[in-house]
């Protein structure tokens, strides 16, 4: 199933850090050859998001890029996610947010597992139950990911109002977050690089697809 086109069709303004987000992107975290993804899926081609969200520059234009979209979310109160995916954008979303108007905004980061010693935490930061939170990623492929992070964040007595990502690979991720009626502001999509998503039949078993075995 297609996921719709780029932003650049459905967006009403191509603000030029966009651009030059995409053009990060494409230069520094693009890489063709055969990978195995967080799911399990092959992929002809892979975003190594962390080169683009631990440097300099991809971490403002991230972190900025998810301010703006927060600004839609104004009861949003902390910004967190699946660790490692989530680690740099959410240290990048707090050094600006007295920018963007949310001095006060908090981070967390969710573990892959609960820590075996210490203070045995799944879930680091300030948070606490009754928070408003948005959960960020840096690429969304099936939104398994930050599935997780929804759920243990969900388990400690938040509630998530947006999922936020700064590359969906539109290979599935929107309509998970959808089947939980969670608004989900990537801020570029595959497209946006001048890559096509791969085509649901490649990634999809014959019993997703409701064939008879
Ligand atoms: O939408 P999904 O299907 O979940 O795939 C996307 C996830 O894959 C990557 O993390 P990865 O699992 O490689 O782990 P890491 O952050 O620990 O490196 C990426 O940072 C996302 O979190
Ligand atoms: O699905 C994934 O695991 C994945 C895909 C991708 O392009 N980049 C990434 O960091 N993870």
């Amino acid at each position: 199933m297609s996921e719709g086109g780029g932003l650049r069709d459905v967006m009403s303004g191509w603000e030029p850090w966009r651009e030059e987000l995409a053009d990060l992107l494409k230069r520094e975290s693009v890489r063709l050859g055969s990978f195995t993804l967080a799911s399990g899926r092959m992929s002809h081609y892979y975003v190594d998001g962390r080169l683009a969200t631990l440097s300099a520059r991809g971490a403002v234009l991230i972190g900025r890029g998810m301010l703006e979209a927060l600004a839609e979310f104004p009861q949003v109160e902390a910004v967190g996610g699946l660790t490692m995916g989530a680690d740099p954008i959410v240290g990048s979303m707090l050094a600006l947010a007295g920018e963007f108007g949310r001095p006060n905004l908090i981070g967390f980061l969710v573990r892959k597992e609960t820590k075996g010693h210490g203070t045995g935490r799944r879930i680091e930061g300030p948070i606490r139950p009754g928070l408003t939170v948005a959960i960020v990623d840096d690429v969304a492929t099936t939104g398994g990911s930050s599935l997780q992070a929804i759920e243990e964040v969900e388990r400690a007595g938040c509630r998530v109002a947006v999922v936020l990502a700064a590359l969906d690979r539109l290979e599935g991720a929107a309509a998970s977050f959808a089947a939980r009626q969670l608004p989900f502001r990537p801020l570029l999509t595959i497209r946006d690089l001048g890559i096509e998503p791969l085509p649901s039949s490649s990634y999809q078993n014959p019993l997703e697809r409701g064939y008879e075995q």
